[in-house]
């Protein structure tokens, strides 16, 4: 795939604020587009799509994507910003019956309603504001993601996807959705190529994890646990759900007594949360 210079300054592939690193590239709009066959047929063959599947390709560029996420017979909505790719998009795919290309923003882009899955290089520099608008919250806020297969920047991977995460937010990811980092793509999987290395990213939704109470439960011994890290979790769940069946649910959990609270999977905190309103952990 030759690598392209949009017409609009758009930020594309630039690197997660939170890293402050910045790829070194000479592509001033700082737009990496996939060349790797592996890469790209690692992400379409993760999200298993078929005819009755809708899904989203964020910020498309020129198809790299679109076009076999098209051939799996799925509905595949193409959402671009930059008026080059746009055009690019249209001329690909403008008579293809299953692909719609959207002229959008992804910051506001409206999400489908229904059930949906996304498979996308996402732009760097969106990757926590996307992850904010895909993944639901507490309160059963957010989209109707079914599904994502991300590629994202190797560090921001390894933050969201930590076992022990360091923050309420990315704890409450990994505890309401399974983030696996399945493989690690290579700066040169890309053209031009970036600074740092990226990852392709498995996002599912954890089963049991649908009912409200359980999750504003879950959402609050996290926040009890990241009030105090340093805490012991029997602690946090004493507090959440009474000093009485603390002991109970620490023991049907598998945790050890005397463990803090910062140093328990996030995972780990969901079956915390299933057991206390005694729901079977699995
Ligand atoms: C990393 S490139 C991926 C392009 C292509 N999907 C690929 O894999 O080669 C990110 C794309 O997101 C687009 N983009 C960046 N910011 C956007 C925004 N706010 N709204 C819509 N598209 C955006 C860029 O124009 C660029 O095409």
């Amino acid at each position: 795939m030759p690598a392209r210079t949009p017409r609009s300054s758009t930020p594309a592939r630039r690197t997660d604020r939170r890293t402050d690193r910045r790829p070194s590239t000479a592509n001033h709009h700082g737009i990496h587009l996939l060349r790797s066959g592996t890469a790209v047929r690692g992400l379409v063959e993760s999200a298993a799509l078929g005819p009755d599947s809708l899904v989203l390709d964020l910020g498309a560029g020129p198809g790299t994507l679109t076009a076999p996420l098209a051939r799996t017979g799925a509905r595949v909505l193409a959402i671009e910003r930059d008026p080059g790719f746009l055009a690019r998009l249209e001329r690909r795919f403008g008579d293809h019956p299953n692909v719609r290309v959207v002229a959008g923003d992804l910051t506001r882009v409206p999400l489908p309603g229904r059930p949906f899955q996304v498979v996308a290089s996402i732009p760097y520099d969106l990757s926590t504001l996307l992850l904010r608008r895909l993944l639901t919250d507490a309160n059963g806020g957010g989209s109707s993601l079914a599904a994502a297969d991300l590629v994202i920047e190797w560090g921001f991977a390894q933050r969201v996807s930590r076992a022990a995460p360091r923050d309420l937010e990315t704890a409450w990811w990994g505890a309401a959705y399974e983030l696996r980092v399945v493989r690690r793509v290579r700066a040169a999987a890309f053209t031009p190529a970036p600074s740092v290395d990226s990852a392709h990213l498995r996002v599912r939704p954890r089963p049991g994890l649908t009912g409200r109470r359980v999750r504003r439960l879950l959402y609050a011994m996290l926040a009890e646990a990241f009030r105090c890290p340093d805490q012991p979790a029997r602690t946090v769940v004493a507090e959440v759900a009474g000093r009485s069946a603390a002991g109970r649910i620490l023991g049907e959990s598998g945790l050890d007594r005397g463990v803090r609270a910062g140093a328990v999977p996030a995972d780990r905190w969901a079956g915390v949360a299933r057991s206390a309103l005694g729901l079977s952990r699995r």
